[in-house]
């Protein structure tokens, strides 16, 4: 069976996934006309506003953006009309953790994939590849497909691919340019086969073909989970040691060092933290325990659930540091938190362990001011109100400020926490921070990205994660 030649692509969820990385597609691939397509107004409004006011932050976007937009990618909110007329079609949409119903707090929703694969049954007037860009359980693609079959015009052909994305955000573009690896599952059939190489000839363009790796349908599903559950082990396992260091006066960062130059280990992915954050991580992983529990191994759901055990833990002993630091009370104290994003370079809070963090010090009614060079004002008080349902904004906005410098944040406060790893962070005057701030003045570096002895010598009170000073 010839592969198809795909001249027009439709993406379906123009967020952090389907945007970058169908842009980047159409960058490359100026013969393909890709088009990407939500249900939200306001998000194609801003991909397609004038002054490239997009909806997400991302170092170099704006650039592929500006280079491909009206030329061969476009943004709508027609997603009928793109279905009907792409070749094949990513399926981009979110699928986070299950709130209510059966499997809650584990289980991935998968209410956006069934009604975009409704929508695409519904509308499709010629046969489809349909690829499962969205992180899913195991056999989404096989549901995907019996619902396309039940429910579209008879004599389509849908051929259902697995093409999990590993793009990381902040380095979303440098990733999309040179990926690691592109992994496609089709089924091993004739036209799953050949639907594959449809999919591998435009990811071709730019990818050099030896990193582009074909595998079941199955196979590619479970590796999504797989990647990041391990991904994320690694920072519980650097995090939990970043306790032993703290108790005892080694040091995180020379016991990572060491620990990774053995190329069996590897040395990236094993910075201390004040715990992972993200869209992502967490989410994976309980769905990989509601995966295991489902099919009746729960020492296997033990084992993947105690990663994100170790992650609140990490966040619960830090709060609980700077408390007991601060002579066991933060009550009227004035806390400067800087970083709201879950990493650098991102506007994304989903999971932002800066979250925890500060309905930690809320909870402890100190007053809380915070500092984030790209997170919205709009967003922290959405996450703030989320965070706590039982708290009025209005009181919430009684004890927390937002800044516009670092410097200001720090201003007539006791402590300065940072919580994200913004570089920014590195260069403040700390000096003229030290001035303004009441004393003794402390810091709580989360991240290990400040010079620690530096901040001693202006008369600053330093605790960095994963650092035993008592000794
Ligand atoms: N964020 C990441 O870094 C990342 C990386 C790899 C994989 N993933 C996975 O990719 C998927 C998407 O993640 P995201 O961060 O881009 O989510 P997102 O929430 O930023 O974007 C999803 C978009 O899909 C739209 N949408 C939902 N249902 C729709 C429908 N039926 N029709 C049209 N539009 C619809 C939403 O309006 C939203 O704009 C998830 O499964 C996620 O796990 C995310
Ligand atoms: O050594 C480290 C590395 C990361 N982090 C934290 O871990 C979280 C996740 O970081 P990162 O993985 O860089 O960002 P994500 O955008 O969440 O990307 C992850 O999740 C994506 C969504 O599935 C995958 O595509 C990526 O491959 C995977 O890295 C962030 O809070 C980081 O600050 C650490 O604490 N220590």
């Amino acid at each position: 069976m010839a592969p198809v030649t795909v001249k027009k692509i439709c993406c379906i969820g123009a967020g952090y996934v389907g945007g970058p990385t169908c842009a980047v597609v159409a960058l490359k691939c100026p013969n393909i006309r890709v088009t990407i397509v939500d249900l939200n107004q306001t998000r194609i409004d801003a991909w397609n506003s004038a002054d490239y006011a997009l909806p997400i932050y991302e170092p170099g976007l704006v650039e592929v953006v500006k280079e491909a937009r009206g030329r061969n990618l476009f943004f709508s909110t027609d997603i009928d009309r793109a279905i009907q007329e792409a070749d094949l079609i990513f399926v981009s949409v979110n699928t986070p953790t299950k709130k209510s119903g059966v499997g809650a707090g584990y289980a991935a929703d998968l209410n956006y994939v069934e009604s975009a694969t409704r929508r695409i049954a519904a509308v499709a007037k010629s046969s489809k590849i349909v690829v499962e860009k969205s992180t899913v359980p195991m056999r989404t693609a096989e549901s995907m497909r019996t619902i396309l079959e039940a429910n579209s015009k008879p004599g389509l052909r849908f051929d259902i691919l697995s093409n999990p994305e590993f793009l990381a955000e902040g380095t979303a573009i440098a990733d999309l340019f040179n990926p690691d690896r592109v992994l496609i599952g089709s089924l091993q059939t004739p036209e799953g086969k050949s639907a594959c190489q449809s999919l591998i000839n435009v990811y071709a363009n730019w990818v050099p073909t030896g990193r582009i790796l074909t595998v079941g349908l199955w196979s590619s599903e479970l590796s999504k989970l797989a990647a990041n559950a391990m991904l994320a082990q690694r920072i519980s396992s650097i995090n939990a040691l970043s306790a032993i260091c703290e108790a005892t006066g080694a040091n995180i960062e020379e016991v990572a060092y060491a620990v990774g130059q053995d190329t069996r280990v590897g040395n990236k992915f094993l910075r201390a933290s004040v715990g992972f954050g993200g869209s992502c991580f967490q989410k994976d992983i309980l769905n990989l325990v509601y995966l295991s529990e489902s099919l009746h191994l729960p020492e296997v759901a033990a084992y993947w659930r105690q990663v994100v055990t170790m992650n609140e833990y990490q966040k619960r002993r830090f709060s609980k540091r700077v408390v007991d630091t601060l002579f066991n009370t933060i009550t009227n104290k004035n806390i400067a938190v800087l970083g709201f994003a879950f990493k650098a370079d991102t506007g994304d809070t989903r999971e932002s362990p800066a979250i925890t963090l500060i309905r930690d010090f809320l909870s402890e009614r100190a007053r809380v001011t915070i500092f984030d060079p790209q997170v919205e004002e709009s967003q922290i008080w959405f996450d703030l109100s989320e965070a706590l349902p039982d708290v009025p904004l209005e009181q919430i906005k009684k004890q927390v400020t937002i800044a516009k410098t670092a410097l200001s944040a720090a201003q007539n406060s006791e402590a300065v926490v940072v919580a994200t790893e913004w570089k920014e962070f590195r260069t403040i005057d700390w000096r003229a921070v030290y001035d303004t701030m009441n004393k003794p003045a402390f810091i709580f570096d989360g991240r290990m990205i400040l010079d620690d002895d530096a901040l001693r010598q202006i008369g600053f009170t330093v605790m960095t994660i994963g650092r035993g000073d008592k000794f």
